[in-house]
């Protein structure tokens, strides 16, 4: 079966126009003013309505402990599909208001909790992602424990978990023959080496998607 992938901290349009022509599932937009790969909601949309094809990737929205009316700003002026609330507050707030708005969420697990003491928060989210714990919150290309991750997979069915943290051109295809997720989340690992400002290198995404699509 296919793997889904999603493209994280865009920030140019030749970026967002590549990962339609690819045929990338998900794109996120990071919407933290700390990352690197942040870019303002109002740039964000302008982005978006000035990009052919940006229509049918899946938008997600990621932020790290924003406030609600800022996230709800960002729902409505990005179009946005799915909230990817990845800080330290917790997310039943974020979770309801993707509820509100008719939206999803994604249920951001960092490291390697105990997976018996996991409980899927209420609304139910449309995936669960794995990202590494790292100082930041996240896209510092670092692995988390693809034996975990692959544990996980399997405690946490029927809901799709998604592999974050470190995932290249290289490692794509051994992580889904180990983890078998659900798709793959990459920031740093469809970037040329030492790119600023989340600037996307094409071949890798399409190495990437070769990877999720498989031999077939
Ligand atoms: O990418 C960021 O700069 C970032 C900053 C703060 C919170 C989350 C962030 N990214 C979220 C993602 O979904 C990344 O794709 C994920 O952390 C994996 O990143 P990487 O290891 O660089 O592929």
């Amino acid at each position: 079966m296919a793997t889904g992938l999603k493209i994280c901290g865009l920030t140019r349009a030749e970026d967002l126009r590549a990962c339609a022509a690819l045929g990338v599932d998900a794109i996120g937009l990071n919407l933290w003013p700390e990352s690197r790969r942040f870019v303002e909601p109002h740039d964000a949309a302008e982005l978006l309505a000035a990009t052919p094809g940006a229509d049918g990737l899946v938008r997600v929205g990621v932020s790290v402990d924003a406030s609600l009316s800022e996230t709800e700003r960002a729902i409505a002026s990005l179009d946005l599909d799915l909230l990817q609330p990845h800080g330290d507050a917790p997310v039943e707030p974020y979770a309801e208001l993707a509820a509100r708005y008719d939206i999803g969420w994604v249920w951001v697990v960092r490291g390697t909790p105990a997976l018996e003491r996991l409980r899927v928060p209420e609304p139910a989210p449309r995936w669960v992602l794995l990202d590494a714990a790292v100082p930041g919150f996240g896209g510092a290309g670092q692995r988390t424990d693809w034996g975990f991750a692959a544990e996980a997979v399997e405690a946490l069915a029927p809901i799709p978990v998604w592999l974050a943290g470190g995932i290249t051109p290289s490692n794509a295809a051994e992580a889904i023959a180990t983890v078998r997720p659900a798709g793959l989340d990459v920031a740093s690992g469809a970037e040329a080496p030492g790119a600023s400002a989340g600037h996307k290198d094409h071949e890798a995404i399409a190495a990437l998607i070769r990877a999720c699509r498989g031999p077939g």
